[in-house]
């Protein structure tokens, strides 16, 4: 196991991706923040109040469940009985800059289940995405506006990120 990104690292990552969408979102509109539960949500939360601190007015944000619109939720592994948490987003994202949250980016697929996801909530001005881990291995032709941090991993391996919120700790780790 080695570790990737440390807290502080997390933070400093978080503030410099805030400040970028701040340049580049914020000139398009005021943008909403929407993250992937259950770890895009919570990265998401803090990109919100990071963001507001720069642009000094609270941004909305809210959280996307995309169980049900994953490709693989017949898959033969799948026990069919998949738990679905909701999805919380409490403004309208019609002609809305909305910066879609994860914290990692590997194949794409959740990311493509995301954009059905929000598609069906609405009709967006634009959607961007932003995520704290970059990696390789795209299985769809999908890739991020905001990058925290390229990972430099093999095929096999994992990127696991931890939060404080949902596991103890900040710590970015490859497995
Ligand atoms: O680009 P992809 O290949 O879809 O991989 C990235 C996704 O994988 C992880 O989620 P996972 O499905 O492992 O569930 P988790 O949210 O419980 O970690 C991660 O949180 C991303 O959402
Ligand atoms: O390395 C990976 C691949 C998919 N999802 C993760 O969270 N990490």
């Amino acid at each position: 196991m080695k570790v990737i990104l440390d807290a502080e690292q997390i933070a400093k990552t978080l503030l410099d991706l805030a400040g970028e969408i701040a340049d580049r979102a914020s000139r398009a509109g005021d943008p909403v923040i929407i993250g992937v539960r259950s770890r895009g949500e919570i990265l998401a939360q803090r990109l919100a109040g990071r963001l507001a601190e720069r642009l000094g007015r609270p941004v909305p944000c809210g959280t996307l469940d995309i169980t049900l619109y994953r490709d693989d939720l017949n898959a033969p592994h799948s026990t069919g009985h998949p738990l679905v948490q909701p999805t919380e987003i409490g403004f309208d994202i019609d002609d809305k800059t909305v910066i879609l949250v994860d914290d990692v980016l590997y194949t794409g697929r959740s990311v493509r289940a995301a954009l059905s996801a929000l598609i069906d909530l609405g009709r967006p001005k634009a959607i961007r995405l932003a995520v704290l881990v970059e990696r390789g291995g795209r299985e769809f032709p999908i890739q991020a506006d905001y990058i925290g941090y390229r990972a430099e991993v093999e095929p096999g391996q994992v990127v696991q990120v931890n939060l404080i919120e949902s596991d103890g700790k900040d710590e970015v780790v490859v497995e």
